[in-house]
């Protein structure tokens, strides 16, 4: 028999693919996996090619280990998609594919892969119960509904609808004619966090009772993610609800790709790869030819700005969907006539009194975690740093603990001055625990709960939280951004907003979009329902120092259109995204100097005319556990351009000597 060897994907920085000799028998295939040698370790890689040949001589060649036979292969167009990301954002292939697969399914044993695929072929197939009553759509939905169905081919499709507009029926019934039309067809749907997915979960559940669904996200244990996994890439479910990490799933059938709230952040993952969820969605949708809905009340000015230019076409809810439901009234509370106590100023302590006393919830959102940000001594000026970063301690009450946010470091909290002795240290600031305390002192009868990334570290106490409000044991709900998107609070009249005017003069040109996208998504929590006999009409108080701010105008007018198209003038004339690609090279090491003189190097390397390659800059938060940072810019007018260059530099940055850790990061969001 003619010899076999395998080129093999493996997790790790060398931009390169591995050949090994297979002498195991059956029939390897592209798309399997196989567990290799490499190194000192054992390693589960991904085979990308099967050949009679390899060019590595036979002395240096080395046995693969086993192959998953019992693993159908991935197929394909899913190899293609992580070499397109592997591409774009200058990663090799094995580093973007291998960890996309489950943990289970790459460990060097093969116990539970075996046990997950036994599982799956014993799970009885999804009943017949009837499906659950769904609302009849409205006319724009109905129309948006029909768009979608009858898009052919690769289509995008903006989903523009006001906050309560319904956009989930809208992907329901677009969701149940793609799976009605194709027996096999499966749909991806996608949700920025891992709390909007029980709710709609069992949405979906009750709503296709004879459909398999199958959710991905970081919250699930192991086993049930890797069980997750193989039934969307065996084609048993029909439904996929997950995360930004759903993205690379394996969907052999996928006909349809839903992004709800597509100018969510949190589609951008932050660390190791660097992709864009939404961005890859979008891809993907091409690769395949199929349509693609990203919904939002405040899209992103990314796809705002296609829609404008008609690459993508815009469908429109612009009531909501409940019966009476209107958008809820913005006020502004100026905080220099009506000065606050505890944070909170009288108008808003009075509308919140008017709900309690109707029995209906109100919301503060404040996106502050933490007691205070930062504890102070008025005697000698000294202020609670973090030893190890540039950056306050923020102090923790409750815990009885100061808490970097960003290096985790964990303090008792000094009884006294460490310089002067003095026992009075002030808490500086407010964050949601302090609120929560002075809530409970002005109305010490309310059911008062706060949702924060501290009050639901525990598994499974976020989605206990929600639910508790949900089943209106909760009347007043404070919280960070956790609270402000997505839910479908019921019963919810009263939003008060506190101390957003800090983003207002950022440096960073995208702290607007995103201030105006948060307020406009936590004020869309009110008033969902429409108006109770007897109730309050719904409203949404704002505390600010500068109450004729342009940003809070258009926020009391619910204008989206104007305020993203005004923003996108201004991006057009400051040349930056979208109108602009951007890179970002970054740096890290003990000394800031060592960073930067790798950066400024680096900047040296390649002079090109359609690339910017902007001076070094130490970063904000400079100095975090101890680690010096730096960054360089780079920008281009042209993407192609941009990637091209990316792809040379990045193999002479591989060929440099330096003490420095550094990484490269692709449309980034945060500079
Ligand atoms: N056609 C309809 N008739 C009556 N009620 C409807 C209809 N469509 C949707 N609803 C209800 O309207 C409420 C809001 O819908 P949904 O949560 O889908 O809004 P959304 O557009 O996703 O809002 P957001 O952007 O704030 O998340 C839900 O309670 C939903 O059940
Ligand atoms: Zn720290």
């Amino acid at each position: 028999m003619e010899q076999l060897y395998l080129t093999v994907a493996l997790d790790t920085p060398l931009d390169t693919c591995f050949d090994y000799r297979w002498q195991g028998g059956g029939d390897p295939q592209p798309g399997q996996l196989a567990l290799v040698p490499f190194g000192r370790r054992e390693e589960i890689g991904l085979i990308v090619a099967v050949g009679g040949r390899t060019e590595v001589p036979a002395d240096k060649l080395k046995d693969a280990l086993a192959v998953r036979l019992q693993l159908p292969p991935l197929a394909a167009r899913w190899i293609e998609l992580c070499a397109f990301a592997a591409d774009y954002y200058q990663r090799p292939l094995g580093e973007v594919a291998v960890p996309a697969l489950p943990k289970n399914l790459r460990a060097a044993k093969t116990v539970a892969l075996d046990r997950a695929l036994k599982k799956l072929d014993k799970l009885a197939p999804a009943g017949d119960a009837t499906p659950a009553d769904a609302p009849v759509l409205n006319a724009a939905q109905q129309q948006a509904a029909d768009a979608i169905s009858e898009a052919q081919g690769f289509a995008p499709l903006l989903l523009y609808g006001v906050t309560g507009s319904g956009k989930t029926e809208v992907y329901l019934k677009a969701a149940a004619r793609v799976l009605a039309r194709d027996a096999q067809a499966q749909v991806l749907i996608m949700v920025p966090e891992i709390n909007l997915t029980p709710q709609l979960e069992q949405n979906i559940r009750a709503r296709f009772p004879g459909a398999d669904v199958a959710t991905l996200h970081s919250g699930l244990a192991e086993g049930e993610r890797g069980l997750n996994w193989l039934a969307a890439h065996l084609g048993r479910a029909r439904i996929v609800l997950g995360t930004r990490l759903a993205i690379l799933a394996s969907l052999p059938h996928l006909g349809l790709i839903i992004v709800d709230e597509e100018h969510d952040p949190s589609y951008k993952q932050q660390e190791g790869l660097r992709y864009s969820a939404r961005d890859l969605a979008v891809w993907r949708a091409r690769q395949l030819g199929i349509p693609i809905v990203l919904g939002s009340a405040t899209p992103s000015l990314e796809t705002w700005q296609h829609a404008l230019s008609g690459r993508y076409r815009r469908l429109e809810l612009r009531e909501r969907a409940s019966r009476d439901a209107v958008l809820p009234k913005v006020r502004l509370i100026d905080m220099e006539r009506d000065r606050p106590g505890q944070g909170l100023t009288s108008t808003l302590v009075s509308a919140m009194k008017l709900r309690l006393e109707r029995g209906e919830q109100s919301l503060l959102y404040l996106n502050r975690r933490g007691y205070a940000p930062v504890l102070a001594c008025d005697a000698c000026g000294w202020i609670g740093n973090c030893p190890r970063c540039t950056a306050f301690m923020v102090l923790h009450k409750p815990e009885h603990r100061m808490r970097c946010h960003h290096c985790s470091l964990e303090l008792r909290i000094p009884k006294s001055c460490p310089t002067c002795g003095n026992v009075d240290l002030q808490p500086l600031g407010r964050g949601t625990q302090r609120i929560e305390e002075g809530l409970q002192q002005i109305f010490p009868q309310a059911r008062i709960m706060r949702i924060d990334a501290d009050s639901t570290r525990l598994k499974g106490s976020a989605q206990a939280a929600f639910e508790s409000v949900h089943r209106g044991e909760v009347d007043i709900l404070i919280g960070t951004q956790m609270v402000a998107k997505g839910h479908d609070f019921r019963n919810l009249t009263l939003v008060g907003v506190l101390n957003p005017d800090t983003s207002l003069f950022s440096h960073d040109y995208r702290a607007s979009e995103r201030l105006f996208a948060q307020l406009m998504q936590v004020a869309g929590r009110a008033g969902r329902a429409g108006r109770k006999e007897g109730g309050n009409a719904s409203e949404v108080l704002i505390q600010t120092r500068y109450p004729t701010h342009p940003l809070y105008g258009a926020l009391m007018r619910h204008d989206y259109d104007s305020f993203a198209n005004g923003l996108l003038e201004e991006r057009q004339q400051a040349g930056v995204p979208p109108f602009m690609y951007q890179a970002l090279l970054r740096a890290e090491a003990r000394e800031l100097q060592t960073a930067l003189d790798f950066l400024q190097q680096a900047a040296g390397l390649q002079p090109h005319p359609a690339i910017v390659i902007n001076d070094p800059i130490p970063m904000t938060i400079t100095r975090v556990a101890n680690v010096e940072r730096a960054q360089l810019l780079i920008e281009s007018a042209s993407r192609p351009a941009l990637q091209a260059f990316l792809k040379s530099w990045m193999a002479a940055l591989r060929a440099m000597k330096t003490r420095a850790r550094w990484s490269l990061e692709v449309d980034p969001v945060d500079i």
